[in-house]
C-alpha cells in the first residue's frame, strides 16, 4: 500500500436517522475528504447519509465515485452530480468495486445495509483478502451494539482477539483520517518490523 490514503470508501445509512449529529458528522465527513484531496467511493445515492456525504464532498471541490446497481437507480435516486458514476449489474459488483477502489473503509450510522458491508469487509480482512484500515466512527454510540456484538463473538470463543482488532472505533472523523494514515504506515513496514 502506498503512503498517500487516496480514496475511501463510506458505508453509511440510505435514511437520516433520528439524530442531528449523524448529518452533522456525514457533512464533516465530505468536506474532510475533499480538503484533504481523498477521493470519495461510496454507493452512488442521493438519499439519506450517503447523499449528505456526497454532497459535501461536491461542494468543497473533491471528488467523488459513487457505485450502483442497475436496480437501485431509482429507489437510492441516483446521484447525477459525482464525478464519476459506476452502473453495476449487481449487489456484488458494487460491493467489489468498492473495495477494490477503496484504501480505506470509514462506517458511519447507517441501517441494514451499512450492518452488511461493515461485517463483508471486516470477515474479508479476517480472511487476509485485504490489509486496509475499517475506522468505525462511532457518533453518539451508534456503534456500541455493533461492537458489543463483535466482543461477544471474542469472549465466547467465536473470534480472535486479533481479527477483533482488525476494526478499530473511533470517536469521530478526524480519528478516523489519523488512523486510516496510521494503519497503512504499519502496514508499510516490513514484515519482520511488525
Ligand atoms: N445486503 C447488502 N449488501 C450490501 N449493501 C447493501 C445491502 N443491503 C443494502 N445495502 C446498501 O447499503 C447502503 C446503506 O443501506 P442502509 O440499510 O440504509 O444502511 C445502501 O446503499 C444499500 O443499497
Amino acid at each position: 500500500m502506498s503512503l498517500t490514503v487516496r480514496s475511501v470508501a463510506v458505508f453509511c445509512g440510505s435514511r437520516m436517522g433520528e439524530k442531528p449529529v449523524y448529518r452533522q458528522t456525514a457533512e464533516l465527513t465530505g468536506k474532510t475528504l475533499a480538503e484533504k484531496n481523498i477521493r470519495l467511493i461510496y454507493g452512488g445515492g442521493a438519499n439519506g447519509l450517503m447523499g449528505v456525504v456526497a454532497d459535501a464532498v461536491i461542494k468543497s471541490g473533491g471528488a467523488v465515485t459513487g457505485v450502483i446497481p442497475e436496480f437501485l437507480k431509482t429507489r437510492e435516486r441516483m446521484h447525477d452530480q459525482v464525478s464519476q458514476l459506476i452502473v453495476t449489474d449487481s449487489m456484488h459488483a458494487r460491493k467489489q468495486i468498492m473495495f477494490a477502489q477503496a484504501d480505506a473503509f470509514w462506517i458511519l450510522p447507517g441501517g441494514f445495509g451499512t450492518f452488511d458491508e461493515t461485517m463483508e469487509i471486516l470477515t474479508w480482512k479476517q480472511l487476509g483478502q485485504h490489509k486496509k484500515p475499517i475506522l468505525l466512527v462511532n457518533v453518539d454510540g451508534w456503534g456500541d451494539a455493533m461492537v458489543a456484538m463483535l466482543d461477544m463473538a471474542v469472549n465466547q470463543g467465536f473470534a480472535s482477539a486479533e481479527a477483533r482488532a482488525l476494526l478499530q472505533v473511533v470517536p469521530d472523523v478526524q480519528a478516523a483520517l489519523a488512523c486510516s494514515i496510521m494503519s497503512e504506515q504499519v502496514d508499510d513496514l516490513p514484515v519482520s518490523a511488525l
